[in-house]
């Protein structure tokens, strides 16, 4: 593919913007080639300023659910428009959007919105912290939150990915408040209890991990987690910035069937638009100013516009459940299809999958932990992602990240991209 635009405006890029993106994952580095930039998108595809046309599977990294510039995310948004876009008032559509997402997720007795995953998940530990009184937090290696100092501390997506887990610029004053356990380790959780009591005031996961490729969860795990937060009086965070209104309507904590103190979303929940929420228990809310001593606060937070193509999206998915079970099917088929070539070509490579979330790792051990993450041949993944760009198809730019499908998807577009597949992964033989 001919791609001599995206490679000048790349060059044009560099001179002002730090490393050319306004996102580290958006620079193919790690895939060793300048990123492509890109035009538009519609369905399934996008299409790059040289005008070559791909299949997407990164769908901006989760928000789009439903393809590109589906006529569902912009049902009256030209009406809301002509209102006006921020008055830094509340609008009647604020009311709303809370409703349908405090009904959506029962944990979420009360919800705050705001403007990313990132401002999402960082109020909810100040939350915690002011609610318990307490500093320490626990993390996941692995697991990423966003990009807040205290949880850029053994993280993952883009942090993994460019081997800075740990993010310079962090204090060691915030960082030591920052313990980190392991993902589908309890007793790596209880440790850590041990040696702090009575100072923990939050754990923070991913309940399914989506940000060092897709590792799912042990329900044993999770189990254990809700049992000892509970005991400690720590706040159980889920972070479902990926895995809501994604993994099901009522996110992972439905599929799981456990229940948080409290929840960040972000993605989804925007329709393309930069949208974050948290929430959880009446009580832990009510620490929130102006209720509350927490203080939390956003100018744009709330922003019309935004709100009206999230709630467009999440009533979409709230009367069509079919969006689900065609998600699973897809990435089942998906699964299906890149297993066969793998035991077809003899590649040291597997599939995994949590209902609509899949991560091809190439690593032939069980994929459970941050350490099996972490045997994968990233060179080999670096390889199969060029052969797959050239076929047509976008995947993310890293190994540690998950492959996003939509509503937009066809069977056509994952039979091609398995044939796609077969022939990458032969030329790495
Ligand atoms: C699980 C999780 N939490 C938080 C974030 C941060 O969200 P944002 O990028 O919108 O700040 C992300 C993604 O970036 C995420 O995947
Ligand atoms: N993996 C990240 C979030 O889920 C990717 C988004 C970003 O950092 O730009």
């Amino acid at each position: 593919m001919n791609r001599e635009k995206s490679e000048k405006l790349f060059i044009e890029a560099e001179k002002y913007i730090p490393g050319g993106v306004n996102s580290p994952v958006r620079a193919f580095k790690s895939v060793d080639m300048p990123p492509v930039f890109v035009d538009h998108g519609k369905g399934s595809r996008i299409y790059d300023v040289d005008g070559n046309e791909y299949t997407d599977y990164i769908c901006s990294w989760g928000p789009l659910i439903l393809g590109h510039a589906s006529p569902v995310y912009y049902e009256g948004i030209q009406e809301a428009l002509e209102k006006g876009t921020t008055f830094g008032a509340p609008t009647a559509i604020e009311v709303e959007i809370a409703k349908l997402i405090t009904e959506a997720y029962p944990s979420m007795e009360m919800v705050r919105m705001v403007s990313s995953g990132t401002e999402a998940t960082m109020s909810a530990l100040r939350v915690a912290r002011g609610f318990t009184g307490r500093d320490k937090i626990i993390k996941f290696e692995g697991c990423y939150h966003g990009h807040s100092d205290g949880l850029l501390v053994k993280s993952g997506s883009g942090t993994l990915t460019f081997g800075v887990p740990t993010s310079s610029g962090v204090t060691p004053g915030t960082a030591k408040d920052t313990l980190v356990a392991t993902y589908n380790d309890i007793e790596s959780v209880k440790a850590l209890f041990a040696e702090n009591p009575g100072e923990i005031a939050a754990v923070i996961v991913e309940p399914v991990a989506g940000n060092m490729g897709v590792v799912p969860p042990d329900l044993d795990f999770m189990k254990g987690l809700r049992k000892i937060t509970e005991s400690e009086g720590t706040v159980l965070i889920f972070d479902e910035v990926i895995t809501g209104f994604r993994l099901a309507y009522g996110g992972a904590q439905e599929v799981l069937g456990i229940k948080p103190d409290m929840t960040t979303l972000g993605k989804i929940i925007g329709g393309g638009m930069p949208v974050g929420a948290f929430g959880g228990r009446r009580e832990i809310m009510e620490m929130v100013a102006p209720l509350g001593g927490v203080y939390q606060a956003g100018t744009l937070s709330g922003n019309p516009i935004a709100m009206k193509m999230g709630l467009n999206t999440l009533t979409y998915l709230r009367d069509h459940p079919e969006v689900y079970e065609g998600l699973e099917e897809k990435a089942k088929r998906l699964e299906a299809g890149f297993k066969a070539n793998i035991e077809k070509t003899g590649v040291k490579a597997q599939m995994v999958r949590f209902k609509g979330m899949t991560c091809l790792f190439f690593t032939d051990q069980p994929i459970d932990s941050y350490a099996a993450v972490m045997t994968s041949d990233t060179r080999a993944y670096t390889q199969y992602f060029k052969s797959m760009l050239e076929a047509g198809n976008f995947l993310p730019p890293a190994q540690f990240e998950a492959i996003f499908i939509s509503d937009a998807h066809t069977l056509q577009d994952i039979e091609k991209t398995i044939e796609d597949n077969y022939q990458a992964l032969k030329k790495l033989k």
